[in-house]
């Protein structure tokens, strides 16, 4: 692993690093954000959405000013493989490089060409995570925002050992139900019916399926992927699906806000406090047990 740039922000070090990556064969890209004094600081990962790099929210975000104050540690991946050379895999915005979905490719030329992005994030990186100073990799949270949203949920269902705490913002809730999912199942897993175990809304009506005390999904009112034509993002559903499953579901709406960073920047804080509250409890309760 190598590192590329470290900057210091509010209380803390954001470090940005590189490596060979087994999980999708390419040199990956990640940035740790440790707030200062942290020997063993819970861990929440940020998933970002369609098109970004790690850097997206490192640079616009501005989560470092309370994830330090909260004493929390941040991790952001990349969105997918980059530079495999796969004929194809630049030629949209919403599938292939940068929009790796979250998902374990089952579909050639897809899944031979590293498009593994459920591995890379839920077991590699935490991995690696694992060997950074000042954090606690087995205290960890989710959050995410579009894609990253949707990534966020279906590795907190799928992987409940691993991560404690879950929210996102404006969250693809149903990709089997949207242009984005159907696009992205069919490519990467062969079907959309194959997607059903990366859809938030099935996932949570299945009774092997994690359990969270509440999950915090903020939302703008006047996000473009909401209210246009084609809703990519499908709330409404995942609160039936929570309700169904008698999973708490703390779904905001926020007028006025649309779905890029300016939206993110101003909830983010509560986010941070979301898994803060959770995984500081949870660390207490660790310590206290051993
Ligand atoms: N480029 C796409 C939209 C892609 C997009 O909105 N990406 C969001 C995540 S879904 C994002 O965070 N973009 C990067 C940024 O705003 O910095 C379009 O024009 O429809």
């Amino acid at each position: 692993m190598k590192q590329l740039a470290r900057w210091r922000q509010f209380g803390g070090w954001w470090t940005r690093y590189a490596h060979d990556a087994r999980s999708t064969k390419c040199e990956m890209t990640f940035s740790v954000f440790v707030p200062d004094g942290a020997t063993a600081a819970p861990t929440l990962y940020y998933l970002s959405g369609l098109t970004c790099t790690d850097e997206n929210f490192v640079h616009k975000a501005g989560a470092a000013r309370q994830a330090s104050s909260r004493g929390v540690a941040l991790v952001v991946p990349d969105t997918s493989p980059r530079g495999n050379g796969l004929a194809g895999e630049d030629d949209a915005y919403d599938f292939g490089t940068g929009a790796g979905f979250y998902v374990d490719a089952l579909q050639e030329p897809w899944a031979s060409a590293g498009y593994k992005m459920e591995s890379y994030v839920a077991t590699e990186l935490r991995d690696l995570v694992d060997g950074l100073e000042g954090v606690d990799a087995d205290n960890a949270g989710l959050t995410g925002h579009s894609m990253g949203g949707h990534g966020a949920l279906t590795l907190a269902f799928k992987y409940p050992d691993r991560y404690a705490s879950v929210s996102a913002l404006a969250p693809i809730c149903n990709p089997t139900r949207c242009p984005w999912g159907v696009k992205a199942f069919e490519g990467y897993l062969g079907s959309v019916d194959a997607g059903e175990d990366h859809d938030a809304c099935k996932l949570v009506a299945k009774h092997e399926t994690g359990r969270f005390d509440s999950i915090l999904v903020d939302q703008g009112a006047e996000d473009q992927f909401l209210v246009g034509d084609i809703d990519q993002l499908r709330p409404e559903s995942f609160r039936a699906a929570c309700d169904k499953a008698g999973q708490n579901l703390n779904l905001r709406y926020h007028p006025g806000f649309d779905h890029s960073y300016f939206f993110i920047s101003t909830f983010i804080d509560d986010h941070v406090d979301f898994a803060a509250d959770r995984l500081l409890n949870n660390n207490n309760k660790k310590h206290a047990a051993s």
